[in-house]
C-alpha cells in the first residue's frame, strides 16, 4: 500500500494524524470526459471522442468504485468497444498488481506489471495515491479519468451513436435529485463505510458509523413502498450503492466494523440487492473471492493475521420480493 510523490512509488499506509484519525479521501486527479464529439466535458480537456476500441479500462473486482465502471460497461453493452484489465486481488507494498490469479487479466495495452506504472505512463511525475478505477486512451497513451462517479456517467451516455445498448439511468428530469440522493448516499455509506473502518479514534469511527446506518434506516424505509431509489425505473444512484450493499455482509459488518445491523435484517435492503444482482449482466461482475479476500488480507493494519473469514453464507440468487412494488 503506498503511493507516487513525483513518479517515485513510496510504501505508506493512510496518515490519520493530522485529522483526528479521520479517513478523508483524495480527490481523483484525472477529470477528462469522453464525449459523444470529442468536445470538452464538465472538467478537464478535450479530444476523447468516443471511439470503438479506443478505451481500456483497468479495474479490480474488489473494489466498489471500480465496480461500478464494470456494471456500466455490462448495461450499455460496451464489452466490445472498451477492453478490460483486471488487477490482482492482493494489494500490499506495490499496490495493486497484475500477478498471475484467478481472474486476473493482465495489461495488454502498457504491459505493466504494477498498477503505478500506469500513472507514471500518463503522467511521469505523478504525485497521489494510484486508485482503480482507471480509463486509458489508447490513442494518446494517457489516463482519460480515474474517477469512478465521472466513468460511469460517460459510459451511460456516450456511446449511445456507435451502437451501445438503451438505457439512460441519468436521465434528465431526475438529474438533480439523483445529484442529492448520491451526495448522502456517497458520503455516509458508499465512502461511509471506509471512514468507520480506516478510523484510527474511537471518536472518528463513531462519527462515521451512525450516519452510516441512520442512512441505511433511511433507505429502508424509502424502499418499502418503492422498487428502486428514485422509484420504479433503475437509476445510477441504485448502482453506486448496489457496489456498497453487496460487500456489506460479507466484509464492511466484520472488516470495517460497520455492525449495528447487517444487510440482512433488513428486509427491504436485502431483496433490492437480490433484484439488483439478478438484472442481466450483473452477476457476471461480483467476484466474491476478490472481493473478501482483498479487504481482509490487504489491510494488515486492521486484520495483521489476514486470516478471511469463511461466512456469512449469502445467496444473492435467492428470489426476492421487489416485483410486487
Ligand atoms: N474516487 C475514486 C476512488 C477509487 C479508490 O479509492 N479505489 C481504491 C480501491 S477500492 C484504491 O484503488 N485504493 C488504493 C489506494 O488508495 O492507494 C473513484 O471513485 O474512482
Amino acid at each position: 500500500m503506498g503511493l507516487l510523490q513525483e513518479g517515485k512509488w513510496v510504501d505508506r499506509w493512510y496518515q490519520t494524524k493530522d485529522t483526528g484519525g479521520r479517513f478523508v479521501r483524495k480527490a481523483s486527479q484525472f477529470r477528462n470526459w469522453i464525449t459523444a464529439d470529442g468536445s470538452a466535458g464538465p472538467t478537464g480537456v478535450g479530444g476523447f471522442k468516443a471511439e470503438k476500441d479506443r478505451y481500456h479500462l483497468y479495474v479490480s473486482l474488489a473494489c466498489p468504485w471500480a465496480h461500478r465502471t464494470l456494471i456500466f460497461r455490462a448495461l450499455k453493452g460496451l464489452e466490445d468497444m472498451i477492453s478490460v484489465s483486471v488487477v490482482h486481488w492482493y494489494m500490499a507494498d506495490n499496490g495493486w498488481t497484475f500477478a498471475d490469479g484467478a481472474g486476473v487479466i493482465a495489461d495488454p495495452i502498457n504491459n505493466a506489471d504494477l498498477m503505478h506504472q500506469i500513472y507514471t505512463a500518463a503522467d511521469s511525475t505523478y504525485s497521489g495515491r494510484v486508485t482503480v478505477p482507471v480509463l486509458w486512451d489508447k490513442k494518446q497513451n494517457t489516463i482519460v479519468s480515474n474517477e469512478s462517479a465521472e466513468i460511469i456517467r460517460m459510459f451511460n451516455s456516450a456511446f449511445d451513436r456507435l451502437g451501445a445498448k438503451a438505457g439512460d439511468y441519468y436521465p434528465q428530469a431526475l438529474q438533480a435529485e439523483i445529484d442529492e440522493v448520491n451526495d448522502r448516499i456517497y458520503g455516509s455509506v458508499n465512502n461511509g463505510v471506509y471512514k468507520a473502518g480506516f478510523a484510527t479514534t474511537q471518536a472518528a469511527y463513531e462519527e462515521a458509523v451512525v450516519p452510516l446506518f441512520d442512512s441505511l434506516d433511511w433507505l429502508e424505509e424509502r424502499l418499502s413502498n418503492q422498487r428502486y431509489v428514485m422509484g420504479n425505473e433503475i437509476t445510477e444512484a441504485d448502482w453506486r450503492l448496489f457496489t456498497t450493499l453487496v460487500r456489506f455482509d460479507p466484509v464492511y459488518v466484520g472488516h470495517f466494523k460497520c455492525n449495528l445491523r447487517r444487510i440482512a435484517d433488513y428486509p427491504n435492503l436485502s431483496n433490492y440487492v437480490r433484484d439488483l444482482y439478478q438484472q442481466p449482466g450483473v452477476a457476471e461482475t461480483v467476484n466474491m473471492e476478490h472481493i473478501k479476500k482483498h479487504y481482509y488480507a490487504s489491510h494488515e493494519t486492521i486484520n495483521p493475521s489476514r486470516v478471511v473469514p469463511m461466512g456469512p453464507d449469502l445467496d444473492y440468487t435467492a428470489p426476492h420480493d421487489r416485483a410486487r412494488l
